[in-house]
């Protein structure tokens, strides 16, 4: 499933063609280049998001929206996609009646401050045409002032949506009065007769898979809803065709990235899941507590980690030193494209050699090339690995991102510095969204642990306590003992081990391992 991410990330260059390119223009067609995120947009702008049905084809007891992903339902994570969109102003998010107050406690529980829930009907249609009525009635009194001039309608359960394509329904919206995302069909669509032969196909090339988001002026959607039959509520399935036949509005077709498909089966959970992982887990930062031997172990690691971090790819070149490989727009990662490839020093920590930079560049227009120009897709665990004294002055920024973040103690009797970086994380009110992972390295001096099996049950009673009070705040608390050696090759081996227990623990964010003390 990692695979499939890492070459389906929008901007990546479509593998996917359509079969007759003159039908549909592609997402860039006639334009320059895909604009960065943050564009402004000059217009009122509001979401209506549908969770109101039941999930059936999931075959799980509760709806999909509300099935969780490291402790968060999946509805969040969508109306976070939308949240983060400086210029969208209002979020209407449509559920069931008997969802109400489940719907309440996520808002409440995960900060959302656009948001507010109206209830759903008996159909998508009836689900939608709910959340635009209640738009309709934002603006108090005086109604008509409170009403989008767009309005954005998004499955709540299609949670990978970026700002870039959202500006782009929504800007085309405006102009044509109403706009939508399509994808190329994967299989050919066919009749079949009553009797269950095939009646005849339809030509692949010249179809498209209509998916969301979709947008409209308010006026066309809210015409669209009043005059549209019971038929249409009962069996319809495309806003886009209301517009059109009951506006005469013909919509503005825009080809979406492939990361838009909609959750409709158990295994598209699993696949949601792996997704969300992997972009929770890019970036992680070493705290070396000032100790000028942690930081060299902290150099010594990060070869490893990076290495582990490259999915196997023959191109992708290790880097041995801070210096980290970034992609501009960050809802676009996994893709590096020569021009968007970006070397940076972070921290001020960095060392970096003038060679590395050209020879990693070198490696990625190589791999371009041989890949015939059309893609070249890498997918990093780690898009970044900072090493860092400590996280006080300007490294206090750390604390307030997606960071993980590894702690390094040559001491483990000591864990004073493990505890402040749990109370910096606490005060910094880091992690109400989804659980973040803090590892702690334990290093020992020699190859035998410190004080035998005394020493070694009070590290590990250490790390229970602090990991109970970590839980309760969403920190996932792990540690890791590294033995000093003086054999070289044992060393190197343990470092390895090091790099890929906290690769794993940082993805899988595995409850069960909680307070555990891993040796390496
Ligand atoms: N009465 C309904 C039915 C569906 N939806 C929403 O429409 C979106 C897309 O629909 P679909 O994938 O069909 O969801 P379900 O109807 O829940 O799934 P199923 O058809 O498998 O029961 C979902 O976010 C779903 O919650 C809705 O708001 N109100
Ligand atoms: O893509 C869509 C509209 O174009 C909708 O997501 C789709 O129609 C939902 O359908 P269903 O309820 O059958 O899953």
């Amino acid at each position: 499933m990692e695979g499939n991410h890492a070459t389906t990330q929008s901007g990546c260059g479509d593998p996917d063609r359509p079969a007759h390119p003159g039908g549909f223009p592609n997402r860039d067609a006639g334009k320059g280049d895909p604009q960065p995120a943050g564009r402004d947009v000059d217009f009122p702008v509001s979401v209506v998001l549908p969770a109101g049905g039941t999930g059936e084809r999931t075959g799980l007891q509760t709806p999909k929206q509300f099935c969780s992903f490291l402790g968060r339902p999946l509805i969040s994570y969508t109306i976070q996609a939308f949240e983060r969109v400086s210029w969208i102003q209002s979020i209407v998010v449509v559920v069931a009646r008997e969802n109400t107050d489940l719907m309440a406690d996520i808002v409440r529980r995960f900060r959302h401050r656009k948001v507010r829930a109206v209830p759903g009907g008996s159909t998508r249609h009836r689900s939608i045409r709910n959340g635009i009525l209640a738009l309709g009635e934002e603006g108090g009194e005086r109604p008509a002032a409170g009403r989008p001039k767009v309005v954005l309608i998004h499955d709540a359960v299609r949670p990978f949506v970026d700002e870039d394509f959202l500006y782009e329904i929504a800007t085309a919206a405006k102009e044509h009065g109403a706009a939508g995302a399509i994808r190329p069909l994967v299989s050919t669509v066919i009749a079949t007769t009553p009797e269950g032969y095939l009646d005849h196909s339809l030509e692949r090339g010249k179809y498209r898979a209509s998916e969301m988001p979709q947008g409209f002026t308010y006026d066309v959607i809210h015409r669209a809803y009043q005059r549209c039959s019971q038929s249409d509520f009962d069996f319809g399935t495309e806003c886009l065709h209301l517009a059109l036949q009951y506006c005469g509005t013909n919509a503005k077709l825009i080809q979406g990235p492939p990361t838009l498909w909609k959750v409709t089966y158990k295994r598209d959970l699993a696949a949601a899941e792996s997704i969300i992982k992997d972009a929770v887990s890019r970036s992680a930062c070493f705290v070396t507590g000032g100790s000028a031997r942690a930081a060299a172990l902290a150099g010594a690691l990060q070869e490893p980690a990076r290495a582990l971090g490259t999915t196997n790819h023959p191109h992708m070149a290790p880097c041995a030193t801070t210096t980290c490989l970034s992609v501009p727009n960050s809802n676009k990662t996994g893709c590096l494209f020569p021009a968007w490839v970006k070397l940076s020093r972070r921290g001020g920590h960095a060392v970096l050699s003038g060679g590395l930079v050209s020879r990693v560049c070198e490696k990625i227009r190589a791999a371009w090339r041989e890949a015939g120009r059309q893609s070249a897709c890498f997918l990093l665990r780690f898009q970044e690995l900072d090493v860092v004294p400590d996280l006080t002055g300007e490294n206090a920024s750390y604390l307030l991102k997606e960071w993980n973040f590894i702690q390094f103690s040559v001491d483990h009797s000591r864990p004073a510095e493990v505890e402040a970086l749990l109370a910096a994380l606490e005060a910094a009110d880091r992690a109400p969204l989804h659980p973040l992972v803090v590892i702690w390295v334990q290093w020992s001096d020699s190859d035998e642990l410190l004080g035998g099996r005394a020493a070694a049950a009070a590290a590990a009673a250490v790390i229970t306590d602090l990991s109970s009070a970590a839980k309760l705040r969403n920190i996932l608390l792990y540690g890791i003992q590294l033995h000093q050696s003086k054999d070289s090759e044992r060393w190197e081996r343990s470092v390895s081990k090091v790099a890929e227990i906290a690769s794993v623990l940082i993805r899988e964010r595995s409850p069960a391992l909680v307070g555990q003390l891993l040796q390496a």
